[in-house]
């Protein structure tokens, strides 16, 4: 069991729990719905043979009225995707199902038969709870359910005990299955990420590739331009590269390129973007920076890779800078006019940053 709990989700990241949790929602979200389709029919049935087989006190009306809200919620958790919401909707489903299962046996004096339900739920529920917190008020929801049958109906004190005895076995079946069914999705979810971090990152510098940096970068221009914020690009491209590989190797080359990559992470913000758009060109997407606080870190961003050491003396870069016009220009224009700046700047003698306002 110890082992089991070190392999089961770490909460130390709320990013990648927050992550792991909408996940979640993705995937259990057609089943939570189809599992309340199918309780909201069951209990339309439940309803309709008492009525025809035991002629319970209360009238079938009164007994169906519970069918409206079920079905409400379970019309509600078709479109929900947000995992409090679902979380919230799930719950309750649940109260409303336990009271519904206590107003359909109101009146049958065999009603405490009818725990059974109450018993198989929360065992029957365990792989639906997204959280801990759900999961555990999901259990004492399911716990309480059939107590109101047991309490009002005819049962005796052995019948209580034995319902006790029961619902304890059901709860902590339940809690060992959602805690391998958690050990399992958690696994398949950072298995799915690192595989989509594969597809979407460089192998030698670890940056983003070319098209998913264009990707990010219209996500966050149209983030930017909602929030009316400027935003700069800088198009890098390293000196004199093609000596390094002639002379020394491409190991060389290649561990300039590993070198400069890292320099630029470090001089990274945490909403910059930053890609490998070609072999030794790269591009920063700078959010929430006008052109003179840009080309401000771009120089700064210039001489930190001034400082990585060549086998042939030190590293330098050519940056061109442009600002995003407030108009919808594209991630792609931006990297034009950004890559013609930074021409301007080789021409001008390279190891410089050029900034353009056209
Ligand atoms: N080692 C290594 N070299 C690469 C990689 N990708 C591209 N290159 C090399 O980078 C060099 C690019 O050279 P150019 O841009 O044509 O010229 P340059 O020498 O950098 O000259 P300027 O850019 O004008 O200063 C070529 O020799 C490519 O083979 C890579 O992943 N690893």
């Amino acid at each position: 069991m110890h082992d089991l709990l070190d392999h089961l989700p770490r909460h130390d990241d709320s990013l990648q729990q927050r992550d792991y949790r909408r996940y979640l929602a993705q995937r259990m979200g057609p089943m939570i719905h189809a599992l309340m389709l199918v309780a909201t029919l069951v209990y339309l049935v439940a309803v309709v043979a008492s009525s025809v087989l035991q002629r319970p006190m209360l009238s079938g009306w009164l007994r169906a009225l519970p069918l409206l809200p079920l079905a409400l919620v379970t019309l509600s958790t078709r479109q929900a995707r947000r995992p409090h919401l679902l979380s919230a909707l799930t719950l309750l489903f649940v109260v409303l199902l336990e009271v519904s299962i206590n107003l359909n046996t109101f009146g049958n004096p065999h009603r405490q038969t009818m725990v059974l339900p109450g018993l198989l739920l929360p065992v029957v529920s365990s792989v639906i709870w997204l959280g801990r917190w759900d999961f555990v008020a999901g259990m004492i929801v399911c716990a309480l359910g059939p107590l109101p049958m047991l309490l009002l109906g005819n049962s005796d004190d052995v019948q209580v005990v034995q319902y006790l005895i029961y619902m304890a076995v059901a709860i902590v079946l339940a809690a060992v299955l959602r805690a391998f069914m958690a050990r399992t999705l958690f696994e398949q979810f950072r298995l799915e990420r690192r595989l989509r971090e594969q597809a979407n990152t460089d192998g030698l510098t670890g940056l983003l590739l070319r098209n998913r940096f264009l990707q990010l970068s219209r996500l966050a221009l149209a983030d930017i331009r909602h929030r009316g914020l400027p935003a700069c690009v800088l198009y890098l491209d390293a000196d004199h590269f093609k000596p390094l590989n002639d002379d020394f190797g491409h190991a060389a080359g290649d561990a300039a390129l590993i070198a400069m990559a890292g320099t630029m992470r470090r001089q990274m913000r945490p909403d910059d973007l930053i890609g490998r758009i070609g072999g030794e060109e790269f591009a920063m997407l700078m959010p929430g920076l006008d052109l003179a606080q840009a080309t401000q870190r771009a120089e700064q961003l210039r001489l930190a890779i001034h400082a990585i050491q060549r086998p042939d003396g030190r590293m330098s870069v050519s940056i061109g800078v442009v600002e995003c016009r407030p108009d919808d220009e594209a991630i792609e224009t931006l990297l034009i006019r950004a890559d013609r700046a930074m021409r301007q700047a080789k021409r001008a003698g390279r190891d410089r940053v050029a900034s353009t306002v056209d």
